[in-house]
C-alpha cells in the first residue's frame, strides 16, 4: 500500500498538515533513541533525516524472508494510480503476521526504532525483476487525496519507513532520494529508516524516493511503515 503523485508535480497542495504535532513527537523520539545507538549510522540529517544499521538481518534471515516474499508476491498498487500504470511495477504482498518468524524481525525494527509497536503496518515485502521498479514518490499520504479520510481514521499520517534490503542486486535497483542526492544500492540485510516528515511535524517532500530499476538480478525487500496511531480499522 503506498502513496504516489506524479512526480511532476513537486509541491502541490495537500491540504492541511494533519496529524502535525504527533509527527513531531514520534520525530523527536526515534531521533534521540537512533542517535543514541552506536549500531546506527546517520546517512543525511539535512533537509531529511536517514538512518542505516548494517547486517540487521542475517543472511540465513534474508533467505528465510525471500522464501516468505516469493510465496505472496502479487502485481503491487498504489493509490491513485490511473495516471500512470507503469509508477509501480514491482511484485508486493504483506508477509504472513502470524507466523512467528515475520513477528519476531518486525519487533526488532520497533525496539530499534522505539515505536509502539501497534503503530506499525504489516511488513510488505517486494519483489523486483529486470525492468521493474517503483517511480518517484512519498511514503506519506496525501492529505486531500479520496483515500485520506480512510487512512486518518485507521492510524492517520506515516510517520518513520523502514526498509530492508533482503539481498544483493547484480546490477540497478539502487534507492534513490531525488531531491537529496543519495542513492543507497541494495545492500543484504542492511536497514534503512528515514523521518517522513520535517522536525516540526509537517510531512517533507524531499524524502521523495524511487526504487531504480533493476538492471540485472532480483531485488528483495521488506518494508514497514508506520502511523502516528495504533494502524488498522
Ligand atoms: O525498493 C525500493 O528501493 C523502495 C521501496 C519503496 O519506496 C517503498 O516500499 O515505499
Ligand atoms: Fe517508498
Amino acid at each position: 500500500m503506498d502513496n504516489t503523485a506524479p512526480s511532476t508535480v513537486a509541491r502541490p497542495r495537500i491540504g492541511k498538515h494533519e496529524d502535525r504535532s504527533a509527527l513531531r513527537k514520534l520525530g523527536a523520539a526515534v531521533r534521540t533513541r537512533l542517535q543514541a545507538n552506536p549500531r546506527v549510522q546517520t546517512l543525511v540529517d539535512e533537509g531529511a533525516e536517514l538512518y542505516a544499521v548494517g547486517e540487521f538481518l542475517s543472511p540465513a534471515e534474508c533467505d528465510r524472508f525471500i522464501g516468505l516474499v516469493d510465496e505472496v508476491a502479487r502485481p503491487s498498487s498504489v493509490f491513485d494510480l490511473d495516471y500512470d500504470a507503469q509508477y509501480r511495477t514491482s511484485y508486493s504482498g504483506d508477509v504472513s503476521f502470524a507466523d512467528p518468524f515475520v513477528r519476531s524481525i518486525s519487533r526488532r525494527i520497533d525496539d530499534l526504532l522505539g515505536i509502539e509497536p501497534t503503530y506499525g503496518e504489516h511488513l510488505q515485502g517486494q519483489r523486483y525483476l529486470p525492468g521493474q521498479q517503483f517511480k518517484e514518490h512519498c511514503d506519506w499520504f496525501w492529505t486531500n487525496a479520496s483515500y485520506w479520510k480512510g487512512e486518518k481514521a485507521t492510524g492517520g499520517q506515516r510517520s518513520w519507513t523502514a526498509m530492508i534490503y533482503l539481498n544483493d542486486v547484480e546490477a540497478g535497483g539502487a534507492t534513490n532520494f531525488v531531491h537529496l542526492g543519495l542513492s543507497v544500492p541494495p545492500q543484504r540485510g542492511a536497514l534503512l529508516i528515514w523521518n517522513n516528515a520535517l522536525p516540526d511535524g509537517t510531512v517533507n517532500y524531499d524524502t521523495m524516493h524511487a526504487g531504480t530499476p533493476v538492471e540485472a538480478g532480483v531485488k528483495y525487500v521488506v518494508t514497514k511503515w508506520y502511523r502516528t496511531r495504533k494502524w488498522g480499522g
